[in-house]
């Protein structure tokens, strides 16, 4: 096996395959599968993914490999598994699909050099560069007036040398110690062979004749109140050692958490849990979908499965979203399992980050919890993966390599015959379909923890406080409530449906929204031509000055920020303390934590935020829980408002009375009558699903339908508009009469960062050929998309962001 196979750190259609390269002498037995490698790669050295190795290759004149960047590898052969599959599936290129895998710091980029090669005085160009250096910085010959050409003759003729440097960015945080190498009665005998006037060295010999164990430089030093000239001749002698000793980084260092007994399973999570222990048991693949109202103990479950699957010395990853990562989800698995758990979300530094991944590549921890990319764990023996409140659009990747953590989760978990776990109280619809109809097993939890009810709700109509006269933001009866829960001590969460761009118009009056007669999904407003678009199919109209529906002239822009929400609030009611919680005030690091444990502390009556508080709060004198807005999301050009409106809807609600004190809700809506504000107000999820059901299949929508998303960009609208027409037309042409081609239409945001951005979808059930057809296209456009400011051209298979 003296050849590796190498993905190398080119993301290109002509590099995406592999590479062989020889394996020197000095590196046999030591290149593995999984490791990183530095090889020439034309003129350069560059990085590159050792994929696996061969002893015969199709071609004789192999490059050798340069240098070898881990001693053990990165890449598990499973993860390499998945790296490839994962290709597949999203069509980017595979070397993207291993770096997706690898922490930040990881990920190395590279420094060009210009190199001096030889003592003899160099020509006089080149000495100006390099003034009296070996080294230079290869910017600095780019800022010089020497030209490309001279600078070729110069390397021709051996001057000088260009030279890639991979500069790898991974930080270890190491401490220097000090050790003794000698036994105790060899060290007074070195002590007596020091000179009398060596005091700090003799008080050194003497400190270690005492104690044998090694310590921290710095805080030797500080002890002896001597500095580290002393140490010299003593480590010269062989007295003593210095090293390196690697520290991890603990973010959780600080804290203490309490340990937690699993409780006794009610007898509803008992029924739920068996299946799951079963498969564990097994050692079977199978898919779960653990569907459990708010407050039903759903957690409980995950820990308690996890707990059996360290029993067999397995491993488990637990995902999160990244706004439920709270400190109360990591305490209660820190609480439960101490030091087993690792930790990833992204308030953590690149080093912090690198730390955790590191405890779970050297198997010092069983169990992470983490965000989305806590999927690529380098477990090797995992037992379980679960996945909590699985419906969120945060486990999809929006960049690059666009993929969807649950199906990630899913093939690792074939790969280790092992169960995965959905938990939701609001299942995605195509889970939950997926689910009825069998192919994932249902668990379902139908009540509350301690005999908790669900909170009871009140839906208000906004059009009605306006008629009466209240041009407010809070409606009288969640002013009267708010008061009344300050009065008795108790504390409120108001939510200020918010997430992404208000683009619609409504009526203040009826509560009217214009819809696209075509797409089901509210046409997006464009100030400049003054006209209503829809971004799925094109359909436009001029923007109405009165309301088509009832004629009032109150129909314009909606939208609210929680600034304006909380000084309304404060104003209102001037003894109300507020805390509010939005992208501005969460933006300084451990500032989420702090303003949780504040409101935990009852240091607040009132709790304002935007989605960050919708999930996994569970503060048990929390009573009231007000719904601003409950509108703003509904009206999202996005064919999953419906759904995410009910999502969002129970999960807020699910904060209020979850344990003695009952809950009450109230959502402020115009729209009062829509089937998702109606239905979450009522906690029926069957319906929703149902009603929900049937729009989709009318309008060709997912799970009835697959969705492919272009989104193709560039700073020329009149080429955007050109290649995108080019890819309907393509597409139209090639795929089957089954398929429906969207497009070409401007995306809901039209242009970013000066570049015009235009999208066509494709509405398919059985495409086969569709992604053979979709890499001949970016084959095509390749040259186009390498240029900078270039052509943009992405595919995404199970679009989320549609905008
Ligand atoms: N078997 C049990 N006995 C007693 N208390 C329990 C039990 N299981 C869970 N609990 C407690 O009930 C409360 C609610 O449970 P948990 O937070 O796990 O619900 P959940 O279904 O995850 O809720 P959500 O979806 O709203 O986050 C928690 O405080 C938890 O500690
Ligand atoms: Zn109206
Ligand atoms: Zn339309």
């Amino acid at each position: 096996m003296n050849i590796a196979r190498v993905i190398v750190d080119v993301p290109s259609q002509n590099t995406n395959r592999l590479f062989d390269y020889g394996i020197p002498e000095k590196f046999v037995n030591i290149v593995q599968p999984g490791m990183r490698v530095i090889v020439p790669f034309g003129p350069r050295k560059i990085l590159g993914y050792v994929i696996s190795l061969t002893d015969h290759s199709e071609f004789d004149k192999l490059k050798n490999i340069e240098d070898v960047l881990d001693i053990t590898p990165t890449l598990t052969p499973e993860l390499l598994q998945i790296g490839k599959w994962l290709s597949k599936q999203t069509l980017s290129f595979y070397v993207s699909c291993l770096q997706v895998m690898l922490p930040q710091v990881l990920k190395a980029k590279y420094r060009k050099e210009l190199w001096r090669l030889t003592d003899e005085v160099l020509p006089e160009e080149l000495t100006n560069i390099f003034a009296g250096r070996d080294i230079v910085n290869y910017q600095e010959f780019v800022n010089s007036e020497l030209s490309y050409q001279q600078l070729r003759k110069y390397i021709d003729e051996g001057w000088v040398d260009v030279h890639y440097e991979v500069k790898s960015r991974e930080t270890k945080k190491t401490t220097t110690m000090i050790t003794p190498l000698l036994e105790p009665i060899e060290l007074e005998e070195a002590l007596i062979d020091l000179p009398k006037q060596a005091t700090k060295q003799r008080t050194i010999l003497e400190y270690f004749i005492e104690k044998q164990d090694p310590l921290p430089k710095k805080q030797l030093l500080s002890i002896l109140n001597t500095s580290a000239s002393s140490l010299k001749p003593l480590i010269k002698q062989g007295n003593i050692r210095e090293y390196k000793l690697e520290t991890m980084r603990d973010p959780y260092a600080h804290r203490d958490f309490e340990r937690t007994l699993p409780f006794p399973l009610t007898e509803e999570q008992q029924v739920a849990i068996v299946p799951i222990l079963h498969r564990l048991e097994e050692e079977k693949h199978e898919v779960f979908l653990l569907h459990g109202v708010t407050g039903s103990g759903k957690t409980e479950i995950y820990l308690q499965s996890i707990q059996r699957v360290l029993d067999k010395d397995q491993e488990a990853i637990m995902l999160v979203p990244e706004i439920a990562l709270t400190p109360q989800m990591v305490e209660r698995f820190k609480g439960r399992f101490g030091s087993k758990v690792a930790v990833l979300h992204s308030g953590l530094s690149a080093g912090e980050k690198y730390d955790e991944w590191r405890k779970i590549q050297r198997k010092e921890v069983q169990v992470v919890v983490g965000a989305r990319s806590a999927i690529f764990a380098p477990f090797t023996n995992i037992g379980i993966i679960i996945i909590d409140e699985e419906h969120e659009s945060s486990y999809k990747q929006e960049d690059r390599t666009r993929y969807h953590a649950r199906d990630v989760a899913i093939e690792r978990a074939k790969i280790h015959e092992c169960p995965v776990v959905l938990g939701s109280a609001t299942p995605a619809l195509e889970t939950y379909a997926r689910a009825a109809k069998g192919n994932y097993q249902m668990l379902t939890l139908k009540k509350r923890m301690n005999n908790a009810t669900m909170p009871s709700t009140e839906l208000i109509d906004m059009r009605d406080e306006l008629h009466q006269g209240n041009r407010s933001m809070f409606s009288r009866v969640l002013l009267d409530k708010l008061k009344d829960r300050i009065n008795k001590g108790e504390q409120s969460v108001l939510f200020l449906n918010r997430r992404g761009y208000a683009t619609f118009v409504m009526c203040r009056d009826c509560g009217h929204v214009k819809e696209c007669p075509h797409c089901d999904i509210a046409l997006t407003y464009h100030r400049i031509q003054e006209r209503l678009k829809c971004h799925y199919c094109s359909y436009e109209e001029p923007m109405p000055n009165e309301c088509p529906e009832c004629e009032s002239k109150t129909i314009r822009y909606f939208g609210t920020g929680t600034q304006k929400v909380e000084e309304a609030l404060q104003e209102l009611i001037p003894e109300a303390r507020i805390i509010r919680m939005d992208v501005d005030t969460t933006s300084r690091k451990g500032a989420h934590e702090r303003l949780l444990n504040d409101f935990g502390n009852k240091k607040a009556d009132v709790l304002l935020g935007t989605q960050m508080i919708a999930k996994g709060l569970d503060f048990g004198n929390v009573t009231l829980v007000g719904v601003l807005a409950a509108d703003a999301l509904l009206n999202l050009p996005d064919f999953r408002a419906s759904e995410k409106t009910f999502q969002l809807i129970t999960q807020v609600s699910g904060r209020a009375g979850r344990q003695k004190l009952a809950g009450e809700v109230i959502i402020q809506t115009y729209t009062p009558d829509h089937y998702s504000i109606q239905l979450a107000s009522e906690y029926n999820f069957e319906q929703f699903f149902k009603e929900e059901m049937n729009l989709r299949k009318a309008f060709n929508y997912p799970p009835y339908f697959f969705l492919t998303l272009f989104t193709i960009s560039h700073p020329n609208q009149l080429k955007v508009q050109e290649v995108t027409q080019k890819i309907v037309y393509f597409m139209r042409k090639k795929l089957s009469e089954e398929a429906d081609i969207l497009g070409p239409t401007p995306s809901a945001l039209t242009r970013i960062n000066n570049r015009y951005r235009y999208q066509c979808m494709v509405k398919y059930k059985d495409e086969p050929e569709q992604r053979k057809l979709i890499q001949r296209i970016l084959h095509y456009y390749e040259d186009e998309m390498k240029e900078e400011n270039g052509l943009q051209i992405t595919v995404d298979f199970q679009p989320y962001q549609l905008m």
